[in-house]
């Protein structure tokens, strides 16, 4: 961390400084110029509060040099990670189709949604057992009869399972039968949920709170990695901006930046960013551009009946194009698709 003093800042003023960076165990070392006065501070500077010093006399800035979260960061550790769920690979290698249908409604959607999945090469099964909804009068999931259909769906289709858990209380019974525990855009920053998913010894994919940054995002990780737990795959869904033609803006930049910053796979949600089928599959082909690595998609026998999320969930008709985009897409980049661990 670096603090910047003005031409104003006294002796006093830096002198000041200094005491309260020393008395944090912070060792200071001061460079006087002319214009300006900078102090280096080398040691755990996580346990000085940057507003305050900003507030002090004479300070007109207050930088770091390094990042706030350490355990995801890629300072520390400079090999981008593969995280596997089920025996299948999420990282730097492959790219990993995860689909299935946003919602668990009943045992024969949620099979014919997985079959669907199986047809376009998706190696993981996503649904919704528990479904943070905007309104508590919609649907909001079948609860552990919903976990019941997806554990008797991954017996029959041999996909491991992705499911969400909104409540920090119910971590331990939804990873009893989930394979990686989801965490969405809505509970991105509620912490005694993250330290519980941390804690609970399975795989967690994180998405990227709407209207958070990706440093707010990385921190968010950071609190799952502090539990010691490190199977972590970041999740780009789109972010809230003043554009209403699409549900989301999908933040493309955010995987380079966010693997750029930390070793941990980044991929991406198409459906929940576009918010709509027909910007699906080209949304796909961006996420693989961009070095996505993978892409996690909703899927629907009948949208037009779903009790969530059905206009952006893709049908039979267009599996067979987003099958060809996972096949065609990543070896132009090196990479293959992500095959399922044991063919069932
Ligand atoms: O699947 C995700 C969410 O539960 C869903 O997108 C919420 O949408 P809503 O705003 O219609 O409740
Ligand atoms: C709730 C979901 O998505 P998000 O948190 O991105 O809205 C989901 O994938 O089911």
């Amino acid at each position: 961390m670096v603090i910047v003093m003005g031409p104003e800042a006294t002796q006093d003023d830096v002198a000041a400084i200094v005491a309260v960076v020393q008395a944090a165990g912070v060792e200071a070392f001061v460079s006087r110029g002319v214009r300006r006065t900078i102090v280096g501070l080398v040691g755990d500077v996580a346990q000085l509060d940057q507003g305050n010093l900003r507030g002090m006399a004479g300070v007109r800035d207050v930088m770091r040099v390094s990042t706030p979260y350490k355990l995801v960061s890629r300072e520390n550790h400079p090999e981008r990670s593969t995280v596997h769920v089920g025996g299948v690979p999420i990282g730097p290698d492959t790219v990993t189709l995860i689909a299935g249908p946003c919602a668990v409604e009943t045992p024969q959607q949620t099979l014919a949604a997985a079959l669907m999945a199986k047809r376009a090469g998706a190696t993981l099964l996503r649904g919704g057992a528990y479904k943070p909804r905007t309104s508590p009068y919609a649907f909001q999931g079948l609860g552990e009869a919903g976990l019941r259909i997806l554990a008797d769906v991954r017996e029959e289709t041999g996909l491991p399972i992705v499911t969400e858990v909104v409540d920090a209380h119910d971590v331990e019974l939804v990873a009893s039968y989930a394979d990686m525990l989801q965490v969405g855009t809505r509970n991105a920053q509620n912490f005694a949920l993250l330290q519980a998913v941390g804690a609970a010894g399975k795989p967690v994919m994180l998405k990227r709170g709407m209207n958070a940054t990706i440093e707010e995002w990385l921190m968010a990780a950071e609190y799952i990695a502090q539990r010691g737990n490190l199977d972590i795959v970041l999740c780009e869904r789109g972010i809230r901006t003043f554009e209403t033609a699409t549900r989301n803006t999908l933040d493309v930049s955010a995987v380079p930046v966010a693997q750029r910053l930390s070793h941990l796979p980044v991929i991406i949600d198409p459906s929940h960013s576009g918010g709509r089928r027909d910007l699906v599959l080209p949304l796909t082909r961006a996420a693989i551009a961009v070095g996505a690595d993978g892409v996690i998609i909703d899927v629907h026998p009948a949208p037009e009946t779903a009790l969530c999320d059905g206009p952006q969930a893709l049908v039979d008709s267009d599996l067979d194009v987003l099958a060809d985009v996972l096949h065609t897409f990543p070896p132009l980049l090196g990479r293959a698709p992500a095959v399922a661990a044991v063919a069932p």
